[in-house]
């Protein structure tokens, strides 16, 4: 009998190579070295022995352990398969009154890329956002990769390989404050609130991470889909658009039932509870959509503001204070989401019951962002940020953070406003907004006939 199975060995016990050794020294030459074949065959042996003899101690973990070794004892090419995913059909609409990656849920996997825009005169702007359009259409919905005579370079990086999957893509495009210069005389047409983001009193902004003309936001299942529709997009669009910066990010995935929580951000808490209900289709008109009438001009309705800040989390530091401390700068619990006067992440904080901050401090994050006045509406914004993670700093702290996305129809209420009440915050010591920029969401595409910023085009002809 193998010595793994005369006692009730840990899974630890059932691969120790010296045991193996010496079973397979019993029965072969001395100095014969066990082969992959004769490995397998004691491994085999040893689960199904320990399967029928049912270890008293943990027969579970043993046979799921035993299921593993197994499954590890594959042949070698298997390590290097392409993990599978039942999400790679998923598709987002394109067409639309408004462009898809602001309301649709967020996925696993963003991106943000910002572009100075190097066409030379109005139809070269019009032939980047024509191609743009056509390029984002073809991309969200999926499809085989074109293919040219090979003595020219392949149109497609080919990074998924002939046919590409829509895998949940959306692409959004958005435009900076310095596109609206001289250049192609869309300045009497720039967004009432459009401006450069200035620098807030806890910002450290690298120049090099900071503006653009042109923003377009990737989201989608995995980061190699994002990856794909950003090179295939610097691909056709050469001498029209030239990269400045991008920032990838992510949000931790979980089981299906809990899909009612908010995702954790990169300080353990749970982000977004309190976001208004993007389902709300009457809520959405009034918080994140430019309206008709609205005073800004016309071709812009159905368009946002979308604000996006770098921001840098000292995780080091957070993870060595104590959790009521980081439950204080916050205003709720780290492992529910629920506010002090709550059970759940739901729940909604009765401010008026508590003037003086005893149960929610006057300074926490969440009271100074949403006060819940009488006024509170005016404020909403709409947040859908990533996690990001981009190595180490030069003095050796992890360089990672909040990508912070937020649209709103008005930026003056929005960000700009609830930045301002931010300013000072106890979380001011864990965090450093490094980059980033202010940029307005073109309409939607309604149409095939259609294509992104034509309103804009328009008004300005
Ligand atoms: C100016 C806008 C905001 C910035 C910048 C911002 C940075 C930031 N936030 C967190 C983590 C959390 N924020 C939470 C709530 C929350 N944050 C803002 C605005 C900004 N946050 C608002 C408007 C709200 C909602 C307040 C409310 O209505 O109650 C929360 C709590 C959970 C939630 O509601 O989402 C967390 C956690 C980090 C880490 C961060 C910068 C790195
Ligand atoms: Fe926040």
């Amino acid at each position: 009998m193998l010595p793994i199975l005369a006692s009730c060995a840990t899974p630890l016990d059932w691969i120790d190579e010296t045991e193996l050794m010496e079973e397979d020294n019993k029965s072969h030459d001395r100095n014969a070295p066990i082969s992959p074949g004769r490995r397998r065959l004691l491994l085999g042996a040893g689960v199904g022995a320990i399967a029928a003899a049912g270890c008293p101690f943990m027969p579970q973990a043993a046979s799921a352990a035993a299921q593993a070794l197994a499954a590890s004892e594959l042949p070698g090419d298997a390590v290097t398969n392409a993990p599978e995913s039942d999400k790679t059909q998923e598709r987002q609409p394109f067409y639309g009154p408004h462009q898809p990656g602001i309301l649709t849920p967020r996925p696993a996997a963003g991106m943000i890329a910002s572009f100075d825009v190097l066409a030379r005169d109005r139809s070269e702007l019009e032939k980047l956002l024509h191609t743009l359009t056509e390029r984002i259409a073809f991309l969200m919905q999926g499809g085989k990769a074109s293919q040219l005579d090979p003595k020219f370079p392949p149109p497609d990086s080919g990074i998924l390989g002939p046919d590409i999957i829509p895998d949940n893509l959306t692409v959004t495009v958005a435009l900076g404050d310095s596109l609206f210069d001289n250049r192609f005389g869309l300045k009497p047409a720039k967004p009432l609130r459009l401006t450069r983001m200035k620098r807030f009193p806890n910002d450290a902004l690298e120049k090099e991470l900071c503006h653009g003309d042109l923003l377009i936001q990737f989201c989608s299942n995995t980061p190699d889909t994002n990856i794909h529709a950003l090179r295939d997009i610097v691909k056709n669009t050469p001498s029209l658009l030239l990269l400045r910066w991008k920032q990838e990010g992510t949000v931790p995935v979980q089981p299906p039932k809990r899909a009612d929580e908010s995702a954790r951000n990169f300080l353990g808490f749970r982000d977004g509870s309190a976001n208004p209900d993007a389902g709300d289709n009457a809520l959405m008109s009034r918080v994140v959509w430019v309206q008709p009438g609205s005073g800004e001009p016309d071709w812009a309705a159905g368009g946002t503001y979308q604000v996006v800040r770098i921001i840098r989390n000292f995780v080091e530091r957070w993870d060595r204070t104590p959790l009521q401390e980081q439950e204080t700068i916050f205003g709720r619990r780290k492992e529910s989401g629920a506010p002090f006067d709550g059970k759940t992440e739901a729940d909604v904080p009765n401010y008026a019951a508590d003037p003086d901050g005893k149960v929610t401090p006057l300074d926490a994050h969440i009271r100074l962002a949403n006060p819940r006045d009488k006024t509170a509406e005016q404020h909403l914004i709409l947040r859908r940020p990533f996690n990001y993670s981009n190595g180490i700093s030069k003095s050796g702290q992890l360089e990672m953070g909040l990508l912070f996305i937020a649209f709103q129809a008005d930026l003056e209420k929005g960000f700009i406003t609830v930045q301002k009440r931010l300013d000072g915050e106890p979380l001011e010591e864990y965090i450093k907004p490094v980059g980033g920029g202010f940029f307005f969401a073109l309409p939607g595409v309604k149409d095939e006939k259609d294509y992104l910023g034509r309103t804009l085009l328009e008004a300005t002809a």
